[in-house]
């Protein structure tokens, strides 16, 4: 399977003009290169963390990012990761991820559920109260997580044994914990015997600069692909096998302990 991670910058409290740069992102992600089976785009590419005003702009109901979505997804035959954006329901602000399949059904919805007290996430967004898996194809199922909610391995873990052999992790990661994301990518792949595909914005917004360094990470750990610093499409490819055989190799999933796993 094919991916294209869309590495893009996002305007602060633009939510039109980052719906058209988007657009743009995943037209030139069809147009050049080889034709990937999956987009996957950052975290809240509508609005950036332009919190003090999230309520006047979050999508209502996600409408007008899952109109976008899905239309692209089913015009283009393409499965879409879509990050995640600024959804606004029933008066609660949350960090939303919206999965389409490639004839434009929605196929997953993920609200972020670990909040980002670093960035005062937690004074103005809501967080998600459920763990996301969802088949990318029969077979090859795949667990939703948003930025912060890395930090989290009893939430990859969760995500594992429903089934996930591959991990989304659409971002808004700045400066300066390089050292922390490629690390704790990597950790969650190794000991799940997962695939991450982990989407970094970059840019700028006030003082925090976002690094980019996209990943694809494979279920033994090896980094398929690394982006830098700038924006652009990052392209690789998932073996579905790949996780199986890592799996059988060093059996994880069966020599757990989760009777002794307990506070008491
Ligand atoms: O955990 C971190 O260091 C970054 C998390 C973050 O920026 C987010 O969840 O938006």
């Amino acid at each position: 399977m094919n991916i294209a991670l869309i590495q893009a910058d996002i305007q602060i409290g633009e939510p039109t003009a980052n719906f058209q740069h988007i657009k743009k992102l995943m037209e030139t992600a069809l147009s050049e290169g080889q034709k990937p089976d999956i987009l996957v785009l950052p975290e809240m590419w509508n609005t950036g963390y332009a919190l003090e005003r999230i309520h006047e702009l979050a999508d209502p109901d996600g409408r007008q990012a899952r109109e976008l979505l899905s239309s692209f997804a089913k015009r283009h035959q393409v499965h879409i990761v879509g990050g995640s954006v600024a959804e606004k329901k029933n008066g609660q602000i949350y960090n939303t991820m919206y999965v389409y399949d490639a004839a434009g059904e929605q196929k997953a919805m993920y609200s972020k559920i670990h909040l980002f007290r670093l960035m005062d996430e937690e004074k103005h967004l809501s967080a998600g109260d459920q763990a996301v898996v969802f088949d990318l194809q029969p077979g090859f199922t795949a667990g939703a997580s948003i930025c912060y909610d890395v930090r989290f391995p009893e939430l990859s873990r969760t995500l594992a044994l429903k089934g996930a052999q591959v991990l989304f992790v659409p971002a808004e990661w700045p400066n300066p914990r390089l050292h922390h994301w490629r690390t704790l990518l990597t950790a969650r792949a190794i000991e799940n015997q997962m695939y991450v595909v982990a989407c970094n914005r970059v840019g700028t917004s006030g003082d925090t600069t976002f690094f980019g360094h996209s990943m694809i990470i494979d279920p033994w750990g090896d980094i398929v692909v690394e982006g830098g610093e700038e924006e652009g499409i990052l392209r690789g490819a998932l073996n579905p096998a790949l996780t199986d055989e890592v799996r059988t190799r060093i059996p994880v999933f069966e020599d757990r302990r989760p009777g002794l796993y307990k506070l008491s």
